[in-house]
C-alpha cells in the first residue's frame, strides 16, 4: 500500500488494512468486517478475485491503483452491480519511458557496460560493440513493433519516432494513422520488425499473444521489450528462445508469476530485468493515489465517476 494512499485513505475513511493481515487470517478478518466494508481499493498485482468480491456483500465499489484491471473479476462486479475504476492517463508517460529505457539499455548493452566498469575490466580492454537504435541509416532497417496502439503503446511509438525509429503496430482494429504501418496479426508484425514492444492490456484475447511462433517470427536478430504483463509472453518458450539463441535479447518488467522471475533469465547478460516499475515514480504514484481518492469521494458522494471501467 502506498503510504500516501493510505494516509488519505485513513484520513477520509474507515480503512480496514487488510494487507497488514497474515494470509491465514484474511478469511477470518473479512468475515467480521463483511457487513461494513463498501469498497475495496486495490492494485495491479492483487486485483480482486470472485472469492473477495462475494466474501463482501455490501460492496460498492473497486478502486484499483492500476491502469490494468486482469486481476479483476469483472464479470462477478458487473453481476452484482459493483463499480470498478481504474487509474489511467497519469501513468502513460512513465510506462512509455520505461519501454523506451528498456529498448536503449538492451540495444546498447548498459547494464552489462555498467557491470564492466564496476567489475574493473575495462583496465584490460574495450568493452565491445553493442546494437544501433535508430536503424534507419542502415541498409537492414526494420521498424519498432508495437502491440496494443491504446494510451501507452502510442506514447511509445512517439517517443520512438523521436529516436528516428519507424513504427508498425498491431492491435484489434486499425487507426487512421497514415505515418503507422497496421498488420491485422502479431507475426507479421514480428517478422517484419527487430523490435517487438507489447503494450496491450491482458484479456483473454492477448494472454500469450507472444508465443513461440511470434518469437520465431522476430528471429535471432529480434529483441522483445514487455511493459504490458508477464502472461502476454509464453514464458518457458521465451526463455528456450534466449537460451538457444533463437532471440537476441529483452527487456522485461513484467512476469508471469511476479514476484518470481524465471531462474535461466537471471544468468543471460543480453535480458534486462526489472521488478514491474513501469509506473513507480513518486509524481506517478502520487496522481495514481489522487485518482483512486477522487474515484471513491465521486461513488460515495454519488458524483460520476472520473475514471469507471465499469
Ligand atoms: O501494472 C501497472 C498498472 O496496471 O498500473
Amino acid at each position: 500500500m502506498y503510504s500516501y494512499l493510505e494516509q488519505e485513505l485513513q484520513s477520509r475513511f474507515n480503512l480496514f488494512k487488510l494487507w497488514q493481515q497474515p494470509p491465514s487470517k484474511i478469511p477470518e478478518f473479512l468475515k467480521s468486517n463483511q457487513r461494513t466494508i463498501k469498497a475495496v481499493v486495490s492494485n495491479a498485482r492483487v486485483g480482486a478475485d470472485a472469492q473477495l468480491i462475494d466474501s463482501l456483500p455490501n460492496l460498492e465499489i473497486v478502486a484499483s491503483f492500476s491502469v490494468g484491471f486482469d486481476k479483476i473479476d469483472l464479470k462477478r462486479c458487473e453481476e452484482k452491480g459493483i463499480r470498478v475504476t481504474n487509474t489511467p492517463d497519469v501513468l502513460t508517460d512513465d510506462v512509455a519511458d520505461l519501454g523506451i529505457a528498456l529498448i536503449l539499455a538492451v540495444l546498447r548493452k548498459i547494464c552489462p557496460c555498467d557491470g564492466f566498469v564496476r567489475s574493473g575490466k575495462w583496465k584490460d580492454g574495450d568493452f565491445g560493440l553493442s546494437t544501433k537504435v535508430c536503424l534507419i541509416f542502415v541498409k537492414i532497417s526494420k521498424p519498432v513493433g508495437i502491440v496494443g496502439l491504446g494510451r501507452i503503446g502510442s506514447a511509445i511509438a512517439k517517443r520512438a519516432q523521436a529516436f528516428g525509429c519507424s513504427i508498425s503496430y498491431h492491435s484489434r482494429t486499425q487507426k487512421p494513422l497514415k505515418h503507422y504501418k497496421y498488420y491485422d496479426n502479431i507475426v507479421d508484425l514480428a517478422k517484419n520488425c527487430s523490435i517487438l514492444v507489447v503494450a496491450c492490456s491482458l484479456t483473454d484475447e492477448t494472454r500469450h499473444i507472444v508465443n513461440r511462433e511470434v518469437i520465431d517470427a522476430l528471429g535471432p536478430r529480434g529483441i522483445l521489450i514487455n511493459v504490458g504483463r508477464g502472461a502476454h509472453v509464453d514464458e518457458p518458450e521465451l526463455v528456450s528462445a534466449l537460451l538457444e539463441g533463437r532471440l537476441a535479447g529483452a527487456g522485461l518488467d513484467v512476469y508471469e508469476d511476479e514476484p518470481e522471475v524465471p531462474d535461466p533469465l537471471l544468468r543471460l547478460d543480453n535480458v534486462l530485468l526489472l521488478p514491474h516499475v513501469g509506473s513507480d515514480t513518486v509524481e506517478t504514484c502520487n496522481s495514481m493515489a489522487d485518482l483512486v481518492l477522487a474515484n471513491l469521494e465521486a461513488h460515495f458522494n454519488s458524483r460520476p465517476l472520473p475514471t469507471p471501467v465499469i
